[in-house]
């Protein structure tokens, strides 16, 4: 028996945003690669806040945050995943210090004081927009009552805590779930996501797509990755063809700049020589 085709949505109109995970990048250069990767053409830096109570991993706080604001300005987008056990206890500090979006668990409500209106409330009050998660083993109906409450719904591809994991493709019924219901709300999908996976997810209607390792690993061609996933979601999201969607960068000249230098000193000896014959 074959298996079961993947889940595809109708058509829909959500934006698609692409928002690298910097968990992936070289932390040790995290303006500088945060600043390439926008030059690159991502909407949106995902930044993933482990607090190694929620998940078992620590990565950072409001700090980092706050310093790469200060570096970036103004105009970038700080998508915050709260992997954090009282989602609550942040909302101040990551406010302050530029977050955008503060996306917070509902599996982590269960220990916070706030119910999930309440929190909803704190987090537009602190000036961001409202984000809410769902692991790979919570279902849809988690958050189906609160969609109204929130600007986007980021349904897990992996079990959250690190980046590298393998994509599920068992998550993707919710996705699907989730763009019937609600054709234009924003619905993000994070962890395994590349060239090579995209595809699933946006037939399946995600339009915010994160991928940390597809945009940072080594010799990776960082706008061109950012536009096929792009243009995954335009084709089978947005229902886009053809000249509608986004073009690719051109490719690099394959011959480095330093050789192609040299190919043109070599040229210039080659005629001086025969103009002196
Ligand atoms: O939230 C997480 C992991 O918890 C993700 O944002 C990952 O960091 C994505 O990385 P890749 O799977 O794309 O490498």
């Amino acid at each position: 028996m074959s298996a079961a085709p993947p889940p595809s949505c109708a058509a829909h109109c959500a934006c698609c945003r692409i928002a690298p995970s910097m968990l992936a990048s070289d932390l040790s250069s995290l303006y500088s690669e945060a600043s390439s990767i926008l030059a690159a053409g991502a909407d949106e830096l995902h930044l993933d806040v482990m607090d190694g109570h929620f998940v078992p991993n620590i990565t950072w706080g409001s700090p980092v945050l706050a310093s790469l604001r200060k570096r970036l300005g103004g105009e970038a987008y700080f998508d915050c995943h709260m992997m954090v056990a009282k989602p609550s206890q942040w909302v101040e500090d990551v406010g302050k210090a530029g977050g955008s979006r503060y996306c917070f668990h509902v599996e982590a409500l269960a220990g916070d004081p706030l119910d999930f209106p309440a929190l909803c409330a704190l987090i537009r009050g602190a000036g961001m927009e409202v984000g809410v998660a769902i692991k790979p083993g919570t279902p849809a109906s988690a958050v189906l009552d609160f969609v109204s409450l929130v600007d986007m719904v980021l349904v897990m591809t992996v079990e959250p805590g690190f980046g590298g994991q393998k994509f599920m493709p068992h998550c993707l019924p919710k996705v699907l779930e989730l763009r019937t219901k609600f054709p234009g709300l924003d619905i993000e999908v994070d962890g395994g996501l590349s060239p090579s996976t995209v595809d699933a997810a946006a037939a399946a209607g995600a339009n915010i797509i994160v991928a940390g390792s597809a945009c940072f690993k080594p010799g990776a061609n960082r706008p061109e990755v950012v536009a096929t996933l792009r243009r995954s979601v335009e084709a089978l999201g947005n229902g886009r063809e053809g000249g509608e969607l986004t073009e690719m960068p051109r490719k690099r000249c394959p011959v480095p700049h330093v050789q192609m230098g040299a190919v043109a000193a070599m040229f210039a000896v080659g005629l001086a020589r025969g103009m002196m014959k």
